[in-house]
């Protein structure tokens, strides 16, 4: 090893005791069981379910309560601690409403704070105490400390030292911080590590809230989604992508994440929109049962919608032209209009066009853009990309986020690895070479990254490339033939609407397949699974999450409320601890105010997709590489310094 290296690793590690003290304190880690990895995905938005499932840890933290109370407490004790756990502030409140004299309400104090100090130790037992105490809240660690290594062994003295300490935390008013501190190091214990396999954004209402939960969270990555990379090609210069944003959050009545979130400025594209578009029943937003919206309201953003969907169509249409090897020219759909009747053709088959709003089209050159909604877009973009709030959720997207992730011997990935009929693996022609499999996606990574370290770029192949991961027919991310956006607005007949599936979809239920896929990317296809987003399971209709006997775990069951009616679930979520995986799934969520007042937990069946012959230790995971490393530098430098 570079002695240099070990000389400045040695300002560190001054004197062979902090060597030494290092190293055993790694090795210790290396023999302690795996932490748990949670599983979320396609969270489209709803930040509301998302910080649930986060708070209860997909049920780790009811399973913990119930492991060392459920001889003690009642079951609706079991609720009423559990949702303390969740949402500290708001149940401490509610509970402190329902007493009406102090003692009684110390009393509780002093009981839920021992309950508390019982729970942490426990789910934190196996872990380190730096580690704990990392997860401690900072002005408590002292106090939480002393109480939690409370030991009556070799002295009978103590018992009145630490009601001594609770006392004073509640006479002191401290209380409140207290337990809700601990409530939160609860949270934090029990998941160690999350995994978001993509859509963090588009159809719910706050994705941006979902966003800065995850900024704030103590270890995480993504995979992108589809929506995701949508969202990073309009930052990262992509008109086209820019449009499809707008388009979404209009449909789905979300244009104050554009505006008040984001604070781009609507107001030119809202011009443009009064000027050319009427009312349009194809274009209203989705409202959902419980919203409303006022008349004046709607149909402004019926305009939106058109003006900013025909901008779309058009921009598509330069991209494909000069990208012969996207080969999406079937999609230039603005000029197999016959715009006098209204009609289209598609594979040779007319259709008529219902809905039209095609006020700004000159029928000779389709896709050519009006001055004014040139503008339009090139004022948004700059809006975009000036947006603080949205530059830093891009950044931390692209510094926590990639296509694909190996983890732990499992390939985590949102969408698909596009495949043919029989099973290979497809080829895409780009730049006059074929990529194939893993490194169609690493290329894929490259263009996109590539893309947002030149935001000033808004045509050059990176850019358009990043368009193509939305909806390119060998996009891992899309996995669909092609996107039937138009068809979707503009003709009644629902066989256009049909995007056909990349035969990945079907062929993943093989196991030959999926192992094919897990030794493409180097993993062990006997013990690795991949675990994918994207494509909403439908347990209404029977069908299993998990596929290929266990080797394929499909986990997007259906954040997303528009989507629920066609999963009957709101969600899977997936846990991997030391003794194996557990598929978890998720009851339509209410709201926070249900688990409040009645301790509803909408987490139900649970099944064991593998189940560890032994615990699986650190030492056997990534971060455990990570750490054997680490011991073996640290070993060379104890050699090379302390040893001669
Ligand atoms: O239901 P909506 O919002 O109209 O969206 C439909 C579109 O969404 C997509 O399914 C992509 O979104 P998902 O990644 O959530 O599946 C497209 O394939 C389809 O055209
Ligand atoms: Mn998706």
């Amino acid at each position: 090893m570079n002695t240099k290296y070990l000389d400045l690793l040695a300002q560190k590690y001054d004197c062979e005791e902090k060597v030494v003290t290092e190293i055993i304190n790694l090795e210790a880690i290396l023999n302690l069981p795996k932490g748990t990895e949670h599983f979320v995905s396609d969270l489209h938005g709803e930040y509301q379910a998302f910080q649930h499932v986060l708070r209860n840890g997909s049920g780790k933290v009811k399973e913990k309560i119930e492991d060392i109370y459920k001889k003690v407490l009642t079951e609706k004790e079991i609720k009423e601690f559990a949702t303390l756990v969740y949402y500290p502030e708001e149940k401490i409140q509610l509970i402190k409403n329902d007493f009406d004299n102090e003692k009684e309400l110390h009393q509780w104090y002093s009981v839920i704070i021992e309950r508390m100090i019982k729970l942490i130790s426990y789910a934190s037992s196996k872990y380190t105490r730096s580690k704990l105490r990392k997860a401690l809240p900072d002005q408590f660690v002292y106090i939480i400390e002393e109480l939690l290594y409370k030991t009556d062994e070799f002295t009978n003295f103590k018992e009145p030292y630490y009601a001594k300490i609770v006392q004073q935390i509640i006479s002191l008013g401290q209380a409140d911080k207290l337990i809700t501190g601990l409530a939160y190091t609860t949270q934090r214990l029990v998941v160690d590590h999350l995994h978001v396999v993509g859509d963090i954004y588009d159809r719910g209402p706050e994705p941006d809230q979902i966003m800065e939960a995850l900024i704030n969270y103590h270890s995480v990555d993504i995979q992108w989604g589809n929506h995701d990379v949508l969202w990073l090609g309009a930052f990262a210069g992509s008109k086209v992508c820019l449009a499809n944003i707008i388009r979404i959050c209009a449909r789905y009545n979300n244009l104050d994440i554009i505006e008040d979130v984001y604070g781009i400025n609507l107001r030119p594209l809202l011009n443009l929109a009064e000027k050319y578009y009427q009312d349009n029943p194809a274009f209203r937003p989705k409202v959902h049962s419980d919203e409303t919206i006022f008349e004046e309201e709607q149909l402004q953003i019926t305009k939106i919608h058109q003006a900013i969907a025909i901008i779309q169509f058009k921009l598509e249409s330069p991209i494909i032209k000069r990208r012969p090897t996207f080969n999406m020219s079937e999609r230039l759909l603005l000029e197999k209009i016959d715009y006098e009747k209204n009609e289209i053709i598609i594979h040779d088959k007319t259709y008529p066009l219902e809905n039209p709003c095609f006020a700004t089209i000159n029928p000779i050159q389709p896709d050519q853009l009006l001055e004014e909604e040139k503008q339009v877009i090139d004022k948004l973009l700059f809006s975009v990309q000036h947006s603080e709030k949205l530059a830093r959720h891009m950044n931390f997207l692209m510094k926590k986020g990639s296509l694909y992730l190996r983890y732990n011997g499992n390939l985590l990935i949102h969408g698909c690895i596009p495949l043919d009929e029989d099973g290979n693996m497809e080829k895409m022609l780009i730049e006059n070479k074929e990529y194939a499999g893993r490194e169609l996606l690493d290329i894929f990574e490259r263009y996109l990254r590539h893309s947002f370290a030149h935001q000033e770029e808004t045509d050059d192949l990176a850019t358009d490339m990043v368009w193509y991961l939305w909806t390119g027919e060998y996009s891992s991310l899309f996995g669909k033939r092609a996107m039937t956006t138009f068809e979707r607005y503009f003709i009644k007949d629902k066989t256009t609407h049909k995007e056909k599936k990349n035969p990945y979809y079907h062929l993943r239920e093989k196991e030959e397949t999926c192992e094919k896929i897990l030794a493409e990317f180097e993993l062990d296809p006997n013990q690795g699974h991949i675990i994918n987003g994207h494509t909403p399971v439908k347990e209404i209709n029977g069908e299993d999450p998990i596929k290929a006997n266990g080797k394929m775990i499909v986990i997007d069951g259906g954040f997303s409320k528009a989507y629920q009616s066609t999963t009957g679930i709101a969600g899977y979520t997936l846990l991997y601890n030391s003794f194996g995986m557990q598929l978890v799934a998720h009851q339509h969520f209410n709201s926070k105010e249900e688990v409040l007042l009645n301790g509803t937990d909408v987490l139900s069946v649970k099944r064991i997709v593998d189940k560890e012959l032994e615990r699986k230790k650190v030492l056997e995971t990534n971060v455990g590489e990570e750490l054997l490393q680490e011991v073996s530098i640290l070993t060379s430098l104890m050699e090379y310094r302390y040893m001669k």
